[in-house]
């Protein structure tokens, strides 16, 4: 062969090889073409299978929500037929509730029967019958009271009530008996609102519900309790109408009273704390804390005011340095270092500063 001819053979080979590296490559692309429109196609149909239950679902739960509501409209008529035979009944028949009635018709609420099955039906005298059907327990309990404080634990049961309370599925703790014969639901404020309340009696003779023994300290310190009892009240009432129409220290057979009377020169309506005034209060402590008779010191002021605090006329004329450096109001301590109890009758007006068993106070 001439050299001429090897060199055309050995092009030709070449040019077949090129070729067939295109045939795998187009090869290649068509089957990944393949594969693609595969997986688009399974995705396309696993698309079109949820979407057929999806359909189904929504038919399924369209048609539970028919029925629900045509069992709700039976009941509603039925509890309604039924809460007007109560009614006409509780108006002949008072009952242990009549005084309810009275104030405003309460019509019992009734569990009727369902086909739903997380709903409890009833048996034929009315009663749910829980322990049937399992299915309408929440699987919760709640701690309930019962007789002579014993605690019980109570199931919870989702029911349908149907009432003129209360419409609806509703949680309720289940007792085998209720303490009322014929009721078999007894509904809560929670659920019906301010439309049930409980049997608040009026008591025409109160009796006072302690004993009426005195405790230990009441014991200990005869003379103080009862007077720390003193109210203004009664303090007004003795000073009004004098010691004949006071009954409180003789009823209460109390030890006799001191008064003092603490009146700053001129009169000042407000009780304005001057030093003239809180001199003599200081002075009237020496001598009730001396005196063995008492046993607690009452403060009150007059109708308007109890105080008005410092007296301004006194202060204005007065730097702060020279009542902080001078001790100004220093004689007020004295109330804080009293040794028997010491109690502030307030009426109208109490401002400024009051000391009070070294507790400083604002008050107005
Ligand atoms: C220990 C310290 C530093 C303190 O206590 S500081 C606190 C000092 N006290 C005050 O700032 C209270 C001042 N008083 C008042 O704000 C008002 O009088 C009150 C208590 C709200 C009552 O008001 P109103 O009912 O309108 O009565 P009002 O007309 O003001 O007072 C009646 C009279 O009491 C006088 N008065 C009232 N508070 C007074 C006081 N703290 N010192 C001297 N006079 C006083 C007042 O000047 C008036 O006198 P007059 O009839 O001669 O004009």
């Amino acid at each position: 062969m001439s050299e001429i001819e090897d060199s055309a053979s050995l092009q030709v080979r070449l040019a077949e090889i090129e070729l067939e590296k295109e045939k795998l490559k187009l090869q290649e692309i068509s089957e990944q073409r393949q594969t693609d429109l595969e997986r688009d196609r399974m995705k396309h149909q696993h698309e079109l299978e949820l979407a057929k239950l999806q359909l189904e679902e929504n038919k399924l739960s369209l048609e539970r929500d028919k029925q629900r509501e045509s069992v709700r409209q039976t009941g509603l008529v039925t509890a309604i037929q039924e809460g007007k035979a109560l009614a006409e009944k509780m108006d002949t028949e008072p009952t242990f509730s009549e005084h309810r009635t009275r104030r405003r018709k309460l019509l019992p609420a009734h569990a009727i029967d369902t086909p739903d099955p997380d709903v409890v039906p009833v048996n034929s005298s009315g009663r749910p019958s829980f322990e049937d059907n399992v299915l309408s327990a929440t699987g919760d309990s709640v701690p309930v009271r019962g007789i002579g404080s014993t605690q019980l634990n109570v199931p919870l049961h989702c029911v349908n009530l149907e009432s003129d309370l209360v419409q609806g599925e509703v949680v309720v703790g289940v007792l085998s008996v209720l303490p009322v014969e014929g009721v078999d639901v007894i509904l809560g404020n929670d659920l019906a609102g301010v439309l049930v309340w409980g049997d608040a009696s009026v008591v025409v003779s109160p009796k006072p519900t302690s004993s009426g023994e005195l405790d230990d300290l009441a014991k200990r310190y005869p003379s103080v309790f009862p007077a720390c009892a003193i109210t203004r009240a009664m303090a007004r009432k003795h000073r009004e109408y004098g010691p004949d129409h006071s009954n409180s220290s003789e009823d209460l057979d109390l030890p006799p009273q001191t008064e003092h009377t603490c009146a700053p020169e001129p009169p000042q309506a407000l009780n304005a704390l001057c030093d003239a005034l809180m001199t003599e209060v200081g002075r009237a402590l020496d001598a009730f804390e001396a005196d063995g008779e008492i046993g607690a010191i009452v403060i009150t002021g007059s109708e308007r005011a109890f105080a008005a605090g410092a007296d301004i006329k006194e202060m204005q004329n007065r730097t702060f340095q020279e009542c902080y450096g001078g001790n100004f109001l220093a004689h007020w301590n004295r109330i804080s270092t009293v040794k028997k109890p010491v109690i502030a009758a307030v009426n109208g007006f109490a401002v400024g500063v009051l000391h009070a068993n070294k507790t400083i106070m604002y008050a107005m």
